[in-house]
Protein backbone atom coordinates (compact mmCIF):
# COMPACT_ATOMS: atom_id res chain seq x y z
CA UNK A 1 0.00 0.00 0.00
CA UNK A 2 0.70 4.09 -0.60
CA UNK A 3 2.61 5.17 2.60
CA UNK A 4 2.55 9.11 3.06
CA UNK A 5 3.96 10.68 5.71
CA UNK A 6 3.15 14.57 5.87
CA UNK A 7 4.70 17.26 7.82
CA UNK A 8 5.58 14.95 10.70
CA UNK A 9 7.31 16.78 13.27
CA UNK A 10 8.33 14.55 16.80
CA UNK A 11 10.55 16.24 19.92
CA UNK A 12 11.78 14.41 23.24
CA UNK A 13 11.80 16.80 25.98
CA UNK A 14 12.68 19.71 24.59
CA UNK A 15 14.66 18.45 22.30
CA UNK A 16 13.21 18.58 18.15
CA UNK A 17 14.19 14.87 16.92
CA UNK A 18 11.99 15.19 13.45
CA UNK A 19 10.82 18.58 11.88
CA UNK A 20 8.61 18.79 9.06
CA UNK A 21 9.04 15.41 7.84
CA UNK A 22 7.28 14.65 4.41
CA UNK A 23 7.73 11.29 2.60
CA UNK A 24 5.60 9.17 -0.14
CA UNK A 25 6.27 5.63 -0.71
CA UNK A 26 4.06 4.50 -3.97
CA UNK A 27 2.37 0.84 -3.58
CA UNK A 28 4.70 -2.13 -3.98
CA UNK A 29 8.04 0.35 -4.17
CA UNK A 30 11.02 0.02 -2.07
CA UNK A 31 12.48 3.40 0.26
CA UNK A 32 15.72 3.68 1.96
CA UNK A 33 15.93 6.17 4.40
CA UNK A 34 19.50 6.97 5.27
CA UNK A 35 21.39 9.43 7.79
CA UNK A 36 24.28 10.17 10.19
CA UNK A 37 23.52 8.64 13.30
CA UNK A 38 21.26 10.40 15.59
CA UNK A 39 19.52 12.44 12.39
CA UNK A 40 16.25 10.71 13.38
CA UNK A 41 15.99 8.28 10.73
CA UNK A 42 14.94 5.02 13.57
CA UNK A 43 12.14 7.88 15.45
CA UNK A 44 10.78 7.86 11.99
CA UNK A 45 10.27 4.62 11.37
CA UNK A 46 8.75 4.19 14.65
CA UNK A 47 6.47 6.63 14.28
CA UNK A 48 5.18 4.85 11.08
CA UNK A 49 5.03 1.83 13.42
CA UNK A 50 3.19 3.31 16.12
CA UNK A 51 5.95 2.54 18.45
CA UNK A 52 6.30 6.70 18.95
CA UNK A 53 3.16 9.50 18.29
CA UNK A 54 4.39 12.44 16.26
CA UNK A 55 3.48 16.00 17.92
CA UNK A 56 2.66 17.27 14.46
CA UNK A 57 1.77 15.83 11.06
CA UNK A 58 0.09 12.53 9.85
CA UNK A 59 0.65 8.99 8.87
CA UNK A 60 -1.37 6.94 6.10
CA UNK A 61 -0.79 3.64 5.12
CA UNK A 62 -3.79 3.57 1.64
CA UNK A 63 -6.93 5.30 2.69
CA UNK A 64 -6.23 4.72 6.46
CA UNK A 65 -5.07 7.52 8.54
CA UNK A 66 -2.78 5.75 11.24
CA UNK A 67 -1.70 8.85 12.79
CA UNK A 68 -2.84 12.69 13.20
CA UNK A 69 -4.02 15.19 15.55
CA UNK A 70 -6.20 13.53 17.74
CA UNK A 71 -5.96 10.04 16.31
CA UNK A 72 -3.61 7.09 16.54
CA UNK A 73 -4.15 3.37 15.60
CA UNK A 74 -2.50 1.19 17.84
CA UNK A 75 0.94 -0.18 16.56
CA UNK A 76 -0.72 -4.39 16.54
CA UNK A 77 -3.91 -2.56 14.33
CA UNK A 78 -1.44 -1.14 11.82
CA UNK A 79 -1.24 -3.71 9.21
CA UNK A 80 2.32 -2.79 9.25
CA UNK A 81 5.43 -5.66 9.20
CA UNK A 82 7.92 -4.61 10.81
CA UNK A 83 12.35 -6.22 11.09
CA UNK A 84 14.31 -4.88 13.73
CA UNK A 85 18.12 -4.53 14.10
CA UNK A 86 18.50 -8.22 15.69
CA UNK A 87 15.64 -9.87 14.48
CA UNK A 88 13.30 -10.25 17.42
CA UNK A 89 13.00 -13.77 17.25
CA UNK A 90 10.76 -15.55 19.54
CA UNK A 91 13.86 -17.90 21.34
CA UNK A 92 11.16 -20.87 22.84
CA UNK A 93 9.52 -21.14 19.33
CA UNK A 94 10.57 -23.50 16.06
CA UNK A 95 11.35 -21.23 12.67
CA UNK A 96 7.60 -22.48 11.86
CA UNK A 97 5.93 -21.62 15.03
CA UNK A 98 8.11 -17.99 14.71
CA UNK A 99 6.47 -17.31 10.94
CA UNK A 100 3.28 -18.49 12.17
CA UNK A 101 3.07 -16.89 14.77
CA UNK A 102 1.36 -13.39 13.58
CA UNK A 103 -0.73 -15.90 11.51
CA UNK A 104 -4.80 -16.06 12.19
CA UNK A 105 -5.44 -19.45 14.66
CA UNK A 106 -7.53 -21.68 12.59
CA UNK A 107 -7.21 -23.93 9.35
CA UNK A 108 -3.75 -25.63 10.63
CA UNK A 109 -3.05 -26.79 6.61
CA UNK A 110 -3.68 -22.76 5.40
CA UNK A 111 -0.97 -21.60 8.24
CA UNK A 112 1.54 -24.30 7.27
CA UNK A 113 1.16 -23.40 3.28
CA UNK A 114 1.93 -19.79 4.25
CA UNK A 115 4.70 -20.50 6.63
CA UNK A 116 6.03 -22.96 3.88
CA UNK A 117 5.45 -20.35 0.79
CA UNK A 118 7.28 -17.45 3.11
CA UNK A 119 10.54 -19.75 4.12
CA UNK A 120 10.57 -20.36 0.17
CA UNK A 121 9.89 -16.76 -0.87
CA UNK A 122 12.84 -15.72 1.53
CA UNK A 123 15.10 -18.28 0.63
CA UNK A 124 14.95 -20.47 3.57
CA UNK A 125 15.25 -24.33 3.08
CA UNK A 126 12.52 -26.04 4.35
CA UNK A 127 14.75 -28.44 6.54
CA UNK A 128 14.99 -25.57 8.96
CA UNK A 129 11.33 -25.28 9.73
CA UNK A 130 12.03 -27.12 13.05
CA UNK A 131 15.15 -25.07 14.13
CA UNK A 132 15.35 -22.80 17.04
CA UNK A 133 16.86 -19.36 16.62
CA UNK A 134 20.23 -20.14 17.97
CA UNK A 135 20.85 -23.07 15.92
CA UNK A 136 20.56 -20.43 13.19
CA UNK A 137 23.21 -18.09 11.51
CA UNK A 138 23.25 -14.24 11.77
CA UNK A 139 21.83 -13.62 8.35
CA UNK A 140 19.43 -17.07 8.80
CA UNK A 141 17.66 -15.55 10.90
CA UNK A 142 17.09 -12.12 9.41
CA UNK A 143 15.59 -14.04 6.70
CA UNK A 144 13.26 -16.05 9.77
CA UNK A 145 12.30 -12.68 10.71
CA UNK A 146 11.56 -10.93 7.15
CA UNK A 147 9.47 -14.14 6.36
CA UNK A 148 7.63 -13.72 9.97
CA UNK A 149 6.99 -10.06 9.21
CA UNK A 150 5.59 -11.45 5.43
CA UNK A 151 3.69 -13.99 6.87
CA UNK A 152 0.40 -12.01 7.50
CA UNK A 153 0.47 -9.75 4.35
CA UNK A 154 0.88 -6.74 5.45
CA UNK A 155 0.65 -3.36 3.67
CA UNK A 156 3.97 -2.50 4.40
CA UNK A 157 7.55 -3.81 5.82
CA UNK A 158 9.39 -1.65 7.29
CA UNK A 159 13.36 -3.16 8.23
CA UNK A 160 15.49 -0.99 10.66
CA UNK A 161 19.07 -1.46 10.49
CA UNK A 162 18.05 -5.43 9.23
CA UNK A 163 21.92 -6.32 8.43
CA UNK A 164 24.09 -4.00 10.62
CA UNK A 165 24.41 -6.74 12.93
CA UNK A 166 26.14 -9.81 10.43
CA UNK A 167 29.59 -9.43 9.25
CA UNK A 168 30.43 -7.97 5.56
CA UNK A 169 29.71 -11.45 3.76
CA UNK A 170 26.68 -12.47 4.79
CA UNK A 171 25.17 -8.67 5.03
CA UNK A 172 25.42 -8.91 1.20
CA UNK A 173 24.53 -12.43 0.56
CA UNK A 174 21.29 -11.63 3.46
CA UNK A 175 20.44 -7.96 1.52
CA UNK A 176 20.34 -9.89 -1.42
CA UNK A 177 17.74 -12.55 0.08
CA UNK A 178 15.39 -9.84 1.29
CA UNK A 179 15.78 -7.15 -1.82
CA UNK A 180 14.91 -10.50 -4.12
CA UNK A 181 11.68 -11.62 -1.09
CA UNK A 182 10.80 -8.00 -1.48
CA UNK A 183 10.55 -7.72 -4.65
CA UNK A 184 8.76 -11.11 -5.17
CA UNK A 185 6.27 -10.17 -2.55
CA UNK A 186 5.42 -6.77 -4.50
CA UNK A 187 5.32 -5.14 -0.99
CA UNK A 188 5.67 -1.37 0.10
CA UNK A 189 9.09 -1.48 1.91
CA UNK A 190 11.12 1.28 4.03
CA UNK A 191 14.71 0.57 5.08
CA UNK A 192 15.99 2.55 7.65
CA UNK A 193 20.15 2.46 7.37
CA UNK A 194 23.65 4.33 7.96
CA UNK A 195 25.25 2.65 5.20
CA UNK A 196 24.74 4.75 1.89
CA UNK A 197 25.79 1.40 -0.44
CA UNK A 198 22.89 -0.81 0.98
CA UNK A 199 20.76 2.33 0.90
CA UNK A 200 22.13 3.15 -3.14
CA UNK A 201 20.92 -0.31 -3.62
CA UNK A 202 17.95 -1.18 -1.83
CA UNK A 203 15.28 0.15 -4.42
CA UNK A 204 13.10 2.77 -5.95
CA UNK A 205 14.11 5.91 -4.02
CA UNK A 206 16.54 7.21 -1.55
CA UNK A 207 15.97 9.83 1.33
CA UNK A 208 18.52 11.42 3.00
CA UNK A 209 18.04 12.71 7.10
CA UNK A 210 20.68 15.42 7.75
CA UNK A 211 19.44 16.60 11.52
CA UNK A 212 15.62 15.41 11.83
CA UNK A 213 15.37 16.89 8.14
CA UNK A 214 14.67 15.09 5.07
CA UNK A 215 17.30 16.99 3.12
CA UNK A 216 16.82 14.99 -0.10
CA UNK A 217 14.43 12.37 -1.69
CA UNK A 218 14.50 10.91 -5.04
CA UNK A 219 15.88 8.60 -7.24
CA UNK A 220 19.28 6.60 -5.97
CA UNK A 221 21.49 7.45 -8.96
CA UNK A 222 19.51 10.98 -9.56
CA UNK A 223 20.01 12.04 -5.89
CA UNK A 224 24.03 10.56 -5.84
CA UNK A 225 24.40 12.37 -9.21
CA UNK A 226 22.95 15.55 -8.21
CA UNK A 227 23.23 15.46 -4.36
CA UNK A 228 21.59 19.34 -2.89
CA UNK A 229 24.66 20.19 -0.83
CA UNK A 230 28.04 19.48 -0.25
CA UNK A 231 27.38 18.10 2.75
CA UNK A 232 25.11 14.84 1.28
CA UNK A 233 27.56 14.66 -1.23
CA UNK A 234 30.11 13.96 0.81
CA UNK A 235 27.87 11.60 3.20
CA UNK A 236 26.55 9.41 0.11
CA UNK A 237 30.19 8.43 -1.02
CA UNK A 238 33.73 9.51 -1.69
CA UNK A 239 33.84 13.15 -3.08
CA UNK A 240 36.82 15.08 -4.20
CA UNK A 241 35.71 18.98 -2.94
CA UNK A 242 37.63 21.49 -5.04
CA UNK A 243 37.87 25.55 -4.56
CA UNK A 244 36.46 26.57 -7.80
CA UNK A 245 34.47 29.64 -9.60
CA UNK A 246 32.07 28.81 -12.27
CA UNK A 247 31.49 30.29 -15.83
CA UNK A 248 30.63 29.43 -19.22
CA UNK A 249 28.89 25.95 -18.24
CA UNK A 250 32.45 25.15 -16.48
CA UNK A 251 34.23 25.54 -13.21
CA UNK A 252 37.80 26.45 -12.95
CA UNK A 253 39.80 24.72 -10.33
CA UNK A 254 43.24 23.59 -8.89
CA UNK A 255 43.16 20.99 -11.86
CA UNK A 256 41.70 23.22 -14.27
CA UNK A 257 38.71 24.04 -16.51
CA UNK A 258 35.60 21.18 -15.75
CA UNK A 259 32.66 21.19 -17.38
CA UNK A 260 29.21 21.84 -15.05
CA UNK A 261 27.28 18.94 -14.62
CA UNK A 262 24.57 20.53 -12.30
CA UNK A 263 25.08 23.99 -10.94
CA UNK A 264 23.57 24.01 -7.41
CA UNK A 265 25.40 27.60 -6.81
CA UNK A 266 22.25 30.07 -6.54
CA UNK A 267 24.26 32.56 -8.26
CA UNK A 268 27.30 32.68 -6.29
CA UNK A 269 30.83 33.04 -7.89
CA UNK A 270 33.24 31.03 -5.64
CA UNK A 271 32.45 27.80 -3.89
CA UNK A 272 33.31 23.83 -4.72
CA UNK A 273 33.61 21.65 -7.33
CA UNK A 274 32.72 18.28 -6.29
CA UNK A 275 33.22 15.23 -8.52
CA UNK A 276 33.70 11.14 -7.38
CA UNK A 277 37.39 9.70 -7.49
CA UNK A 278 36.14 7.18 -10.00
CA UNK A 279 35.57 9.92 -12.26
CA UNK A 280 39.64 10.41 -11.75
CA UNK A 281 41.66 9.31 -14.67
CA UNK A 282 45.46 9.62 -13.71
CA UNK A 283 47.97 9.77 -16.33
CA UNK A 284 52.26 10.52 -16.61
CA UNK A 285 52.13 9.95 -20.14
CA UNK A 286 50.78 13.42 -20.69
CA UNK A 287 51.77 16.12 -22.21
CA UNK A 288 54.10 18.09 -20.17
CA UNK A 289 51.36 21.08 -19.91
CA UNK A 290 48.97 18.99 -18.71
CA UNK A 291 50.59 17.77 -15.75
CA UNK A 292 48.85 19.25 -13.17
CA UNK A 293 49.17 18.04 -10.15
CA UNK A 294 51.94 16.05 -7.78
CA UNK A 295 52.19 13.17 -5.95
CA UNK A 296 52.36 13.12 -2.55
CA UNK A 297 52.16 9.87 -1.06
CA UNK A 298 50.97 6.30 -2.05
CA UNK A 299 49.60 4.02 -0.12
CA UNK A 300 49.07 0.17 -1.00
CA UNK A 301 45.73 -0.94 -0.03
CA UNK A 302 45.54 -4.75 -1.17
CA UNK A 303 44.45 -4.58 -4.87
CA UNK A 304 44.39 -0.96 -5.00
CA UNK A 305 46.39 2.04 -3.91
CA UNK A 306 45.40 5.33 -1.83
CA UNK A 307 47.01 8.30 -4.10
CA UNK A 308 47.28 11.68 -2.51
CA UNK A 309 48.10 14.27 -4.95
CA UNK A 310 48.87 18.27 -4.63
CA UNK A 311 47.21 20.22 -7.53
CA UNK A 312 47.22 23.94 -8.23
CA UNK A 313 50.34 26.69 -8.39
CA UNK A 314 49.33 29.55 -5.98
CA UNK A 315 47.13 27.41 -3.48
CA UNK A 316 47.87 23.89 -3.74
CA UNK A 317 44.48 21.38 -2.79
CA UNK A 318 45.30 17.65 -1.76
CA UNK A 319 43.17 15.69 -3.66
CA UNK A 320 42.69 11.60 -2.69
CA UNK A 321 41.90 9.04 -5.25
CA UNK A 322 41.91 5.10 -5.27
CA UNK A 323 43.66 3.44 -8.21
CA UNK A 324 43.70 -0.20 -8.67
CA UNK A 325 47.19 -1.61 -8.16
CA UNK A 326 47.46 -2.67 -11.88
CA UNK A 327 46.85 1.21 -13.24
CA UNK A 328 49.49 2.69 -10.47
CA UNK A 329 52.04 2.85 -13.52
CA UNK A 330 55.06 3.76 -11.68
CA UNK A 331 53.37 6.38 -9.74
CA UNK A 332 55.65 7.33 -6.84
CA UNK A 333 55.72 10.51 -4.66
CA UNK A 334 57.43 13.28 -6.56
CA UNK A 335 55.95 11.87 -9.86
CA UNK A 336 53.72 14.99 -11.87
CA UNK A 337 50.19 13.56 -13.29
CA UNK A 338 47.86 14.70 -15.80
CA UNK A 339 44.53 14.33 -13.27
CA UNK A 340 41.65 14.34 -15.73
CA UNK A 341 37.86 14.44 -14.81
CA UNK A 342 35.70 12.35 -16.96
CA UNK A 343 31.85 13.25 -16.75
CA UNK A 344 31.91 16.87 -15.39
CA UNK A 345 31.30 18.47 -11.83
CA UNK A 346 28.69 19.49 -9.73
CA UNK A 347 29.20 23.12 -8.52
CA UNK A 348 28.25 24.15 -4.52
CA UNK A 349 28.59 27.95 -2.92
CA UNK A 350 31.39 28.40 -0.66
CA UNK A 351 28.69 29.44 2.33
CA UNK A 352 28.31 25.86 3.06
CA UNK A 353 30.54 25.03 6.49
CA UNK A 354 33.55 22.79 4.76
CA UNK A 355 36.57 21.95 6.01
CA UNK A 356 39.36 21.70 3.27
CA UNK A 357 42.63 20.47 3.32
CA UNK A 358 44.95 23.13 2.86
CA UNK A 359 49.07 22.48 2.46
CA UNK A 360 50.41 22.94 5.73
CA UNK A 361 47.37 22.47 7.53
CA UNK A 362 48.49 20.67 10.77
CA UNK A 363 45.96 17.68 11.13
CA UNK A 364 45.41 16.61 7.41
CA UNK A 365 42.39 15.13 6.41
CA UNK A 366 42.31 14.49 2.95
CA UNK A 367 38.64 15.70 0.94
CA UNK A 368 38.72 12.83 -0.94
CA UNK A 369 38.49 9.44 -0.26
N1 LIG B 1 12.80 7.74 23.40
C1 LIG B 1 13.69 8.73 23.31
N2 LIG B 1 13.84 9.63 24.30
C2 LIG B 1 14.72 10.65 24.20
N3 LIG B 1 15.51 10.86 23.12
C3 LIG B 1 15.43 10.00 22.11
C4 LIG B 1 14.52 8.88 22.14
N4 LIG B 1 14.65 8.20 20.98
C5 LIG B 1 15.59 8.85 20.26
N5 LIG B 1 16.06 9.92 20.92
C6 LIG B 1 17.08 10.87 20.44
O1 LIG B 1 16.65 11.33 19.18
C7 LIG B 1 17.76 11.49 18.30
C8 LIG B 1 17.52 10.70 17.03
O2 LIG B 1 17.52 9.32 17.34
P1 LIG B 1 17.27 8.20 16.26
O3 LIG B 1 17.46 6.87 16.92
O4 LIG B 1 16.01 8.44 15.55
O5 LIG B 1 18.47 8.48 15.25
P2 LIG B 1 19.08 7.56 14.14
O6 LIG B 1 19.31 8.44 12.98
O7 LIG B 1 18.23 6.36 13.93
O8 LIG B 1 20.45 7.17 14.78
P3 LIG B 1 21.15 5.73 14.94
O9 LIG B 1 21.60 5.35 13.56
O10 LIG B 1 22.29 6.00 15.86
O11 LIG B 1 20.11 4.82 15.51
C9 LIG B 1 18.98 11.07 19.07
O12 LIG B 1 19.60 12.22 19.57
C10 LIG B 1 18.41 10.24 20.20
O13 LIG B 1 19.24 10.30 21.33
Amino acid sequence: MMLTVSGVSKSFGRTPVLEGVSLAVPQGSRTAIVGASGSGKSTLLRLIAGFEQPDAGSIRLGDRTLAAPGTSVPAHRRDIGYVAQDGALFPHLTVAGNIAFGLPRGRGRTRDARVREVMELSALSPDLADRYPHQLSGGQQQRVALARALAPRPGIILLDEPFSALDTGLREQTRRAVIDALERSGITAVLVTHDQDEALSFGHAIGVMVDGRLAQAGAPDAVFDDPETAEIAAFLGPAVLLPASPGDGCVDCAIGRIPLRHDRSNGAVVGFAMVRPAQIDLSTSADAAELNALVREVRPMGPIAEVSLLAGDTDPVLIDVRVPLHQLNGLRPGSRVAVRVDGGAVFYPADEPLELDRVGDEAPHPVGA
